[in-house]
C-alpha cells in the first residue's frame, strides 16, 4: 500500500469512529429493525453476525431471530494474516474474550456462513467500506467468494457514511448496506 493511501485511510478511520461514536450515543432503539427484515427473507441460510464491540451497532437482536431457523455464527481469528473462522452461536451460549476484545463461542462448532453481516468503521454508496485496518474480512470475503456465492452486508448507523473510502485492490465490496434506517443497493 502506498504512504497516500495508508494515510487517506487512517484519516478516514478516525474521522467514521467519531460520528460512529456519537451515533452510538443516541442510538435509536430498533437500530436492527431493518437487518432483521433483511434476514427474515433467508430463513436457514447460514449466516454470520458479530458481538459488538466499541461503538459498533448491536446485530443481536436479528442475529437471535435468525437462530430460530438456521445456523447463526460470530468471527474468530486464527492469527494476523489469516482469514477469520466462524463459530457457532446462539442466544445465551457461553463465551470468552477472544483476541481482539470481540468474544467468541467457548465451544467451537464451525459455520461456513452464505450470508456476513459485517462490521465496519466507515462504508460509502459504492460498498466499499473500512474496518479496523486487520484485512480480516477482506481475506475472508476473499477465500468464501471462491468457492460459492456470498452476500456481504454491511451494517452500522447512517452517520457511517462516507463520500467515497479511499479503496486497494484487495478490499472486498460489500453487495448490500444496512443502517437502522434502509437498506441500500451500492451503486458501481
Ligand atoms: N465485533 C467485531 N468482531 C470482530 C471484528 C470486528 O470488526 N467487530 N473483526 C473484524 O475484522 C475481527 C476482529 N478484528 C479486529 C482487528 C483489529 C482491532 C483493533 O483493535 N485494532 C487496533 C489496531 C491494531 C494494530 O494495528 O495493531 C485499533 O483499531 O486500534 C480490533 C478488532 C473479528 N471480530
Ligand atoms: N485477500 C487478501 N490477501 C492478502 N492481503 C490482503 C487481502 N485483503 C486485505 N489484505 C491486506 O490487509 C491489510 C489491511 O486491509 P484493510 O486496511 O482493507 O483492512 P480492513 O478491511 O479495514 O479491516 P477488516 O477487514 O479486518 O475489518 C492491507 O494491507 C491489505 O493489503
Amino acid at each position: 500500500m502506498s504512504g497516500d493511501l495508508a494515510e487517506a485511510k487512517a484519516a478516514a478511520r478516525r474521522a467514521a469512529a467519531e460520528r460512529r461514536a456519537r451515533a452510538h450515543d443516541s442510538r435509536p432503539p430498533g437500530a436492527a429493525g431493518r437487518l432483521s427484515e433483511l434476514l427474515a427473507g433467508y430463513r436457514g441460510v447460514p449466516v454470520s453476525g458479530y458481538m459488538p464491540i466499541r461503538t459498533e451497532i448491536d446485530p443481536l437482536p436479528a442475529m437471535a431471530e435468525a437462530s430460530a431457523h438456521g445456523p447463526v455464527a460470530v468471527p474468530v481469528i486464527r492469527g494476523r494474516g489469516r482469514p477469520l473462522d466462524f463459530a457457532r452461536w446462539q442466544p445465551g451460549c457461553a463465551l470468552v474474550p477472544g483476541p481482539f476484545g470481540a468474544p467468541v463461542p467457548t465451544q467451537h462448532e464451525p459455520v461456513v456462513p452464505e450470508i456476513l453481516i459485517v462490521p465496519l468503521l466507515a462504508f460509502d454508496r459504492r460498498g466499499h467500506r473500512l474496518g479496523y485496518g486487520g484485512g480480516f474480512y477482506d481475506r475472508t470475503l476473499a477465500g468464501l467468494r471462491a468457492r460459492g456465492p456470498v452476500l456481504a452486508v454491511g451494517f452500522a448507523f447512517a452517520a457511517q457514511e462516507a463520500d467515497e473510502i479511499p479503496v486497494e485492490p484487495t478490499d472486498a465490496p460489500l453487495d448490500l448496506v444496512v443502517t437502522e434506517h434502509e437498506i441500500l443497493t451500492p451503486v458501481r
